[in-house]
């Protein structure tokens, strides 16, 4: 069943090309429409400053588009009246790259997790404390964890309370921006592989924002690549990069090996 249906989506903002010059209205989005099907991961890739997180903030209803509908399960994200539109933020989730700033550092793991459920469940403090074991248990993090602050962990770590947090009211779609980036491969690995693990156990959808088409390609059943704020190509689990700017991108990767390297770059 589709989940998200994105409509021609175009995105403008006000821009002055030189100091003390009259702003103008630069297209970032233009014309952008996909849909996203329940419990599918959906990568999108393109080079810096082709969109993809401007995208991916309208997805979230952090930022209005200039034109264009979003539609989540059939409802208008920007036109739904306050009630759908809470249902909607607990169904809609993201993680970001930089995981220490998107925490409050005087707040403990602890408090860190249970505020989703203080913002939109009526649980007791033990019924909290509950929920928390249970996120954690669910990222694979010690549980005498939820004592420390975030300081205290390491990046992999902290990525894991992310990824915690954005699970703890059921989402059906996980937006996931740049989210492993930052982390080193053999992190990367087992946070994909947690991402998977988590995917198939609760048919969550994810969409996948990455500059990184290998990381990308394994973790998603369909890309979609952007450029200049277009998309321009949509390649399946195993197609392959006909249009020259994912070609771009696949070129961009570098072989293990020099062997292999050189074969590529022929
Ligand atoms: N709030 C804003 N005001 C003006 N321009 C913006 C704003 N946000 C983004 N842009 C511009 O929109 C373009 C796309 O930016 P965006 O961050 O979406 O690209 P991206 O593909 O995610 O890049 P990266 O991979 O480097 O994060 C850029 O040229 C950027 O300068």
């Amino acid at each position: 069943m589709t989940l998200l249906d994105v409509k021609n989506i175009d995105m403008h903002y006000a821009q002055r090309p030189f100091l003390f010059q009259r702003k103008q209205e630069v297209p970032v989005l233009q014309k952008v429409s996909f849909s996203l099907q329940e419990g599918e991961c959906l990568g999108i890739v393109g080079q810096s400053g082709s969109g993809k997180s401007t995208l991916g903030r309208i997805i979230l209803g952090i930022e209005r588009p200039t034109n264009g509908e979003l539609l989540f399960q059939g409802v208008n994200l920007y036109e739904a009246p306050s009630k759908h539109k809470k249902r909607i933020r607990r169904d809609l989730q993201a993680v970001f790259q930089n995981s220490y700033h998107s925490f409050n550092p005087k707040q403990t793991i602890f408090e860190i997790l249970e505020e989703p459920f203080l913002n939109f469940e009526h649980f007791s403090k033990t019924e909290r404390q509950h929920k928390v074991r249970e996120l954690l248990d669910c990222v694979e993090l010690e549980r005498a964890m939820a004592q420390n602050y975030p300081s205290q962990l390491s990046g992999g770590q902290q990525q894991r309370v992310n990824i915690a947090r954005a699970l703890a009211l059921k989402p059906k779609l996980i937006v996931l921006d740049e989210a492993i980036s930052s982390l080193d491969m053999i992190l990367q690995k087992k946070i994909i592989q947690l991402l998977q693990t988590l995917q198939k156990e609760r048919q969550l959808a994810y969409i996948f924002i990455s500059h990184d088409l290998q990381a990308t390609r394994f973790m998603s059943d369909r890309i979609l690549v952007m450029q200049h704020g277009r998309l321009v190509e949509e390649i399946g689990k195993d197609g392959a990069y006909q249009h020259p700017a994912s070609q771009q991108l696949y070129h961009a990767i570098l072989p293990s090996h020099p062997r292999e390297r050189k074969h590529k770059t022929k």
